[in-house]
């Protein structure tokens, strides 16, 4: 039985450049990831099956759109083999939130799949069947904090925040990435530019947060209560919203606030963690 952690993923900034021929925009952001997130477990089996447990199971489901089960279809398709497997997703992340949950579940498959078959992380075909899966699966796939471009799939290795404690919140609105992006305003704001990766982030922007703030109001009064906590570094939104994180001076700043923003907002999704 294979273990493979999904780790919640955030950009540290993200920067629209332009709309692109073919729907998708063209992108800088710094990807970073947290400690903790879903958990996907594969196992040999005699036929496949997929179940789905943890407190968001019932928002997704456990039907054959899954981004675990077509990672597999396409995984079978492009290495040939043709195993069954007993997949379970324990579904912690929030559901289309701009952490990456579905991207991350995909990219642990995918780890989980090439590990059962001996095929090398670093196998071209494994990143080519991420990239056909989504925009954020390449990045998932690498796992560690990197500078994206072109789609967001196009990946650098960047030095990472070394386990800084992080507070990540969600007002449990879920956002569309497609809606998100067909509200962008059109204006490139400028690069990323060149420089250590948390002076990059302090510098840098989320290009949808307006568009994401129209779509789900309580953007910006989650981000007005992450800014307001002591110890506060940097607050921003993540993806295409809506879940928003702070990353904190120490754990104690980070606790202190978390309790804080759950007893003014006890319907707000939390989690309290660090990132790598
Ligand atoms: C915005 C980001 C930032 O990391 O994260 P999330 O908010 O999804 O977490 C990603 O670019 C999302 O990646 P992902 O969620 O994999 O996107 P996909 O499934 O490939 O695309 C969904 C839709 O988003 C839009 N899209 C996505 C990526 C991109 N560079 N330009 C786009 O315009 C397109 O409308 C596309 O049809
Ligand atoms: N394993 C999965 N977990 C979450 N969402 C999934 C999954 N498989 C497919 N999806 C679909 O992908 C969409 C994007 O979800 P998600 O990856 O959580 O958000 P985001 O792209 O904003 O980070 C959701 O609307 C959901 O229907």
């Amino acid at each position: 039985m294979l273990v493979e952690p999904a780790p919640a993923k955030l950009n540290l900034a993200l920067h629209v450049r332009a709309r692109r021929a073919d729907g998708y925009h063209a992108l800088e952001t710094l990807f970073a990831f947290a400690r903790d997130g879903d958990v996907v477990t594969l196992a040999p089996a005699e036929r496949d099956s997929f179940t789905v447990t943890g407190p968001f199971a019932a928002v997704i489901g456990d039907d054959a759109d899954n981004l675990i089960v077509r990672a597999v279809t396409a995984f079978r398709a492009v290495f040939g083999v043709d195993g069954r497997y007993a997949i379970m997703l324990d579904k912690r992340l929030p559901v289309a939130s701009g952490i990456g949950g579905g991207s991350a579940d995909a990219a642990a498959t995918l780890r989980a799949l090439a590990r059962h078959h001996g095929v090398a992380g670093d196998d071209a075909r494994l990143d080519a069947v991420a990239r056909a899966l989504g925009a954020d699966v390449p990045a998932c796939l690498l796992g560690r904090a990197a500078l994206g471009t072109g789609r967001g799939d196009d990946l650098v290795p960047i030095a990472g925040l070394g386990d800084c404690p992080a507070l990540l919140v969600n007002p449990l609105e879920k956002v569309s990435t497609a809606a998100v992006f067909a509200r962008w305003d059109g204006v490139d704001r400028g690069a990323i530019g060149d420089g250590g990766t948390l002076a990059l982030a302090l510098a840098g922007r989320n290009d949808l947060q307006p568009a994401a703030e129209a779509i789900a109001p309580a953007v910006r009064d989650l981000l007005e209560a992450l800014r307001q906590q002591g110890g506060v570094i940097l607050a921003r939104m993540s993806g295409s919203g809506a879940t928003c994180f702070a990353l904190f001076d120490d754990g104690a700043a980070r606790d202190t606030a978390a309790a804080a923003i759950a007893a003014r907002h006890p319907a707000w999704w939390q989690l309290a963690t660090s990132v790598a």
